[in-house]
């Protein structure tokens, strides 16, 4: 039996659509995995009610076909489903990393990042890997054609998640299908200014580099009470705003001393709108760990 956590992700943090990845310290998703002839699939926890048992239908079965490792699959949600949090992610990761140590298929975690992410396939139509790469390897991740690089970073944040679900397929209806030249210079000089916000560590730069003028625009219009909860954590010192993957979770970069300030004001955006929310208090956090094997 191998049991690991893998952790929830935000991805794309504005300016890096489908490249940018980071796992959060938390939540997390706990999977466990054992031998058996045949897949059979038990989910509980946050949203279970919503999650397919089915190994045809759940992100883990595509990951169980690509590894050839048929298992009793046990999956505890911390990670709700539709949150833009990675939590389709979240269990393809953990069980890319546990399935790979249970048959010794001798997959490193680089080469596990494209296998989780056929998981993703499953349930947004595109195998994207931005979600699977941070919850598997960990920090700050650019996943392009060629493959991931990550980054450690210590960055502080607050991630506020509404009582409302966007699936990442519905969200992707939104994106635009064109962008023009002047929105991609500054699309490019915003993630490169994130990158490097990252390699140092500075919150000021990585808050600088989340804005992005064409995908988060269209995305937050389906957040009820986006705006507001965006002026709320500025005004509590947030350096920087902007949808978690495809929402309805918002992410907010911030310093350590701010942290509970910004939480607090974003709650009380939403509230204001009506919308229940909790926030999580959080930070750049470590990829998939073993907790028994
Ligand atoms: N293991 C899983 N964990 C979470 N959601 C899953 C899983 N397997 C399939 N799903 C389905 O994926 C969808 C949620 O994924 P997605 O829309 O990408 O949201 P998120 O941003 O939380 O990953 C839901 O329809 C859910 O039923
Ligand atoms: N790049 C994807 C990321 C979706 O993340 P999720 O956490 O909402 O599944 C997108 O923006 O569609």
């Amino acid at each position: 039996m191998v049991t690991v956590r893998a952790p929830a992700t935000s991805a794309n943090l504005g300016s890096g659509f489908d490249v940018f990845g980071a796992a959060l310290s938390r939540p997390a998703d706990v999977v466990t995995v054992e031998k058996a002839a045949e897949t059979t699939i038990e989910v509980t926890g946050v949203g279970a009610q919503y999650i397919p048992e089915d190994p045809e239908k759940n992100t883990v079965g595509a990951v169980v076909e690509a590894l050839d490792a048929p298992a009793r699959i046990h999956i505890d949600k911390g990670v709700r489903p539709a949150s833009g949090l990675g939590s389709s992610a979240a269990s393809a990761a953990g069980a890319a990393v546990a399935l790979n140590r249970l048959y010794d298929r001798g997959r490193s975690r680089e080469e596990l990042v494209p296998i989780a992410a056929e998981g993703e396939a499953v349930v947004s139509g595109v195998a994207h890997a931005d979600n699977v790469a941070p919850s598997i390897l960990g920090g700050f991740t650019v996943t392009t054609a060629d493959g991931t690089r990550s980054v450690d970073a210590a960055i502080p944040l607050v991630v506020c998640l509404p009582d409302v679900a966007v699936s990442t397929r519905d969200a992707r209806r939104v994106v635009p299908e064109s962008a023009s030249m002047e929105e991609l210079v500054e699309t490019v000089g915003n993630a490169a200014t994130l990158a490097i916000g990252m390699c140092r560590s500075d919150p000021d730069l990585v808050g600088l580099g989340m804005s992005d003028p064409v995908v988060t625009p269209e995305r937050a219009r389906l957040i009820t009470g986006y705006d507001e909860v965006r002026g709320r954590a500025f005004d509590a010192g947030a350096t920087g705003v902007t949808v978690s993957g495809a929402g309805p979770a918002v992410i907010a970069a911030c310093r350590e001393r701010d942290r509970r300030d910004v939480a607090a004001g974003m709650l009380d955006a939403f509230a204001g709108a009506g919308i229940e929310a909790r926030a999580y208090q959080t930070r750049i956090g470590r990829g998939a760990t073993f907790l028994a094997d």
